[in-house]
């Protein structure tokens, strides 16, 4: 597992509160190299989106096809078993009954079993006037709560502008925004849709968004981790 010395209560409190969770360098810079370097690796592809041509925003995308390559698989099922625990706490407080099973292939069996069987591992490329729309990633009824992002380039170095964006809608509020520059190497977890926020009267759900705002310059790829298969 590579994802062992993970502070999980530190972590688990960070992502109830604000709805993600910045994770310490786990990847080398080689190793992100040579996963930046499977976006021109067509074969490993099942879909490209260009993304002006859908109002998404600009730049492309592809989804993975299974086989996922190997550590896109064990980072995908390493941090699910991470992540599992912390859902499950989150339906608990929201009053959901869905519960997750801590092994990765089991839960998507049961999205398989729901027609959702089309893997959503994906490799973005963005490069000078490039940006993501505010978006949740939802591929049909059922959805883990949570997904990451595998920042490949380095800001300042290989691009610039091209900070990831979340914003939560408040209910009957103004929407708050947060802006992150992760470096390198890092991953970021954040909610798939929802996150827990607590009133008075115990929990209720705000809505998440996330996005990319402009690149400015240079290219800026990144590896998106989402659990769910898609319908
Ligand atoms: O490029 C990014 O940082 C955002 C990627 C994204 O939207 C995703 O992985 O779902
Ligand atoms: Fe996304």
């Amino acid at each position: 597992m590579i994802l062992t010395n993970l502070d999980r209560p530190t972590y688990q409190a960070n992502l109830a509160e604000t709805g993600f969770g910045l994770l310490p360098s786990i990847l080398q810079k080689k190793e992100c190299q040579e996963l930046a370097d499977l976006f021109d690796a067509t074969e490993l592809y099942r879909k490209t989106i260009v993304m002006q041509q859908h109002g998404y925003g600009s730049g492309e995308y592809k989804y993975f096809s299974y086989p996922l390559p190997p550590l896109v698989d064990q980072l995908r099922h390493d941090l699910f078993t991470q992540l599992a625990p912390v859902a499950n706490d989150w339906n608990a407080r929201l009053g959901l009954p869905l519960r997750y099973p801590d092994n990765l292939d089991e839960w998507l069996e049961t999205c398989h079993q729901a027609g959702q069987n089309r893997p959503t591992p994906l490799m973005l490329k963005y490069g000078p006037g490039d940006w993501n729309a505010l978006h949740q990633d939802l591929y049909g009824e059922l959805y883990f709560p949570f997904q990451a992002v595998l920042f490949l380039s380095q800001p300042g170095v290989d691009y610039t502008g091209g900070e990831f964006i979340m914003t939560e809608q408040r209910p009957r509020m103004q929407s708050k925004a947060t802006v992150l520059q992760p470096h390198q190497g890092q991953i970021l977890v954040f909610t798939t849709r929802y996150r827990p926020a607590k009133s008075a009267r115990g929990y209720y759900r705000t809505a998440m968004r996330h996005g990319v705002s402009d690149v400015h310059t240079g290219q800026r790829i990144n590896l998106g981790l989402i659990f769910h298969d898609a319908a």
